[in-house]
C-alpha cells in the first residue's frame, strides 16, 4: 500500500492517519485479525477495514433504523414558575392568590427562619429509633415514591445537598430528620431536668415514599409515628402536579385524618406543566378539595377544613436544575415555608412570634403531652 490511509473520523490509525494529532486512538488497540495487514495491500481489504472503522465510529443512532428511534419526550418547562414566591390556591379562587405588599414581611420572616441554621440530625427506620423530643415542633413530609419529597426539603432549606434526590423511585428508605431555624422562640420552661436545650426551632422529616418501589412495612411505621409522636405538629402531603389521588394517597390521607394530624397539601413539579400551568393546577386543586371534604365529614375528631386540613392548596417547582442563584427562593417555596411555620405554631408578622396559646398560659405546670397546641 502506498500513500496514506485516511481515517473516517475521530478514530483511526494514528500512524497512518493524516489527523494523527487529533486522533488520539492508539494503533495498538486495533484488532488486526480481521482484516490482516497483508490484506490491506488489495483494495477489497482496504474497503473492509474502512467499513470496520466506520462501524466503530458511527453513533448507535445511525445503526438503528430511524423508525425505531422514538425521540424521548421532554417535559415542557415553564421557567416563569421558578420565580414565583407563592403559588397558593385559596378555596374561592381558580387562580393563584397574588402576593401582596402585606404578605411580604411574613414571607421574609419565614425565609429568614429557614435559612438561619440547618443540621441533619438522624435517620430512623422505626418509631423507637426517634429520640425523645418534647419541645421542638416536627413536620413530616409525605408522598408517593418519586413525587419530589427530598427535593422539596432541599428547596425549603435552600440547599441542594441536604436530602438525597434520585430519578429512581424508592430512593429514600428511612425517615431522615433535619433541624432548622433558631430555637429562640421555643418555650424552654417545658424542658425537664437533664434534657439538652433545643438547638433548632423546627424539625423536618423526609420519609420513604409509598407506592411504587416502596417498602412493605412503610405503612405501619408511619401510622405509628402519626399516632404516637407527641411533638408532631403537622404533615405536608405532596401530590403530583396532576393532583390525581392514587389509592395509596387516599390511605395516607385517611391515616392522617384518623390521627387528627394537621395536613397541608402541596402539588409538586409545577414547572413541568407548560405555559397553562395555572389552569392545570387549578383543575387539580378542584379535584382534591372534594375528597378532603368527604373524608373530613366522616371524622368526628375535629379533622375538619381549617382545623384538620389547610384549605389553601399550594404548588411548588422545587427542582433545582436552573441556577444556584435562585436556589430555594422561587417556585412557590417561600409561600410553603410560611404555611409550614403556621402549622408548627409560629405567628409570622413583621417578626416571628410563638402563637398566643404558648405564651399566655399561666396555670399549673402540665406535661408537654397534655398541652393543647393550635389545632
Ligand atoms: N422538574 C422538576 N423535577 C422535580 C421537582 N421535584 C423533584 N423533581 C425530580 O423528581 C425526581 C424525584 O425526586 P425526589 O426528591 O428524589 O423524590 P422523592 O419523593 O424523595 O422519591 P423517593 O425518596 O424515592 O420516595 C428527581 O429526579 C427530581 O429531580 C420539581 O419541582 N420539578
Ligand atoms: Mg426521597
Amino acid at each position: 500500500m502506498s500513500g496514506v490511509l485516511k481515517c473516517n473520523g475521530g478514530f483511526g490509525l494514528s500512524r497512518l492517519c493524516t489527523k494523527s494529532r487529533t486522533c488520539g486512538y492508539s494503533p495498538r488497540k486495533i484488532c488486526w485479525s480481521q482484516p490482516s495487514p497483508a490484506s490491506l495491500h488489495n483494495s477489497a481489504g482496504l474497503k473492509q477495514l474502512r467499513r470496520l472503522l466506520a462501524l466503530r465510529t458511527r453513533p448507535y443512532s445511525t445503526l438503528v433504523p430511524k423508525e425505531i428511534l422514538v425521540p424521548k419526550a421532554k417535559p415542557s418547562e415553564d421557567k416563569s414558575v421558578h420565580r414565583l414566591s407563592s403559588i397558593c390556591f385559596k378555596p374561592d379562587s381558580q387562580t393563584p392568590a397574588p402576593v401582596t405588599k402585606e404578605d411580604r414581611p411574613s414571607l421574609n420572616a419565614a425565609d429568614k427562619f429557614f435559612h438561619q441554621r440547618y443540621a441533619f440530625l438522624y435517620s430512623a427506620s422505626e418509631l423507637k429509633n426517634h429520640p425523645i423530643n418534647v419541645i421542638i415542633p416536627e413536620i413530616v413530609i409525605l408522598g408517593r415514591s418519586n413525587v419530589g419529597k427530598s427535593t422539596f426539603i432541599n428547596a425549603l432549606l435552600g440547599r441542594s445537598d441536604a436530602a438525597r434526590v434520585s430519578k429512581k423511585a424508592g430512593h429514600t428508605s428511612t425517615m431522615n430528620v433535619f433541624g432548622i431555624g433558631s430555637p429562640e422562640f421555643i418555650n424552654k420552661d417545658l424542658l425537664e431536668k437533664g434534657m439538652r436545650p433545643p438547638r433548632h426551632g423546627l424539625r423536618l422529616l423526609d420519609t420513604p415514599g409509598y407506592g411504587f418501589r416502596s417498602h412493605t412495612d412503610w405503612g405501619d411505621t408511619i401510622i405509628k409515628y402519626l399516632n404516637k409522636r407527641k411533638s408532631l405538629r403537622g404533615a405536608v402531603l405532596l401530590y403530583n402536579r396532576q393532583g390525581d389521588a392514587h389509592e395509596s394517597d387516599r390511605k395516607v390521607l385517611k391515616a392522617l385524618a384518623e390521627a387528627n394530624c394537621k395536613t397541608l397539601i402541596v402539588l409538586t413539579k409545577a414547572d413541568t406543566l407548560g405555559p397553562s400551568w395555572a389552569e392545570k393546577l387549578s383543575q387539580s386543586v378542584e379535584s382534591i378539595r372534594p375528597e378532603l371534604r368527604k373524608l373530613s365529614a366522616r371524622q368526628e375528631n375535629g379533622w375538619k377544613e381549617g382545623t384538620g386540613w389547610v384549605p389553601d392548596v399550594y404548588a411548588v417547582s422545587a427542582g433545582m436544575r436552573s441556577s444556584t442563584k435562585g436556589l430555594g427562593t422561587g417556585g412557590g417555596i417561600p409561600g410553603v415555608r410560611k404555611a409550614i411555620m403556621d402549622m408548627a405554631g409560629y405567628n409570622l408578622q413583621e417578626k416571628i412570634e410563638v402563637k398566643p396559646e404558648n405564651i399566655t398560659y399561666d396555670g399549673d405546670i402540665v406535661s408537654f403531652d397534655d398541652i393543647k397546641w393550635k389545632s
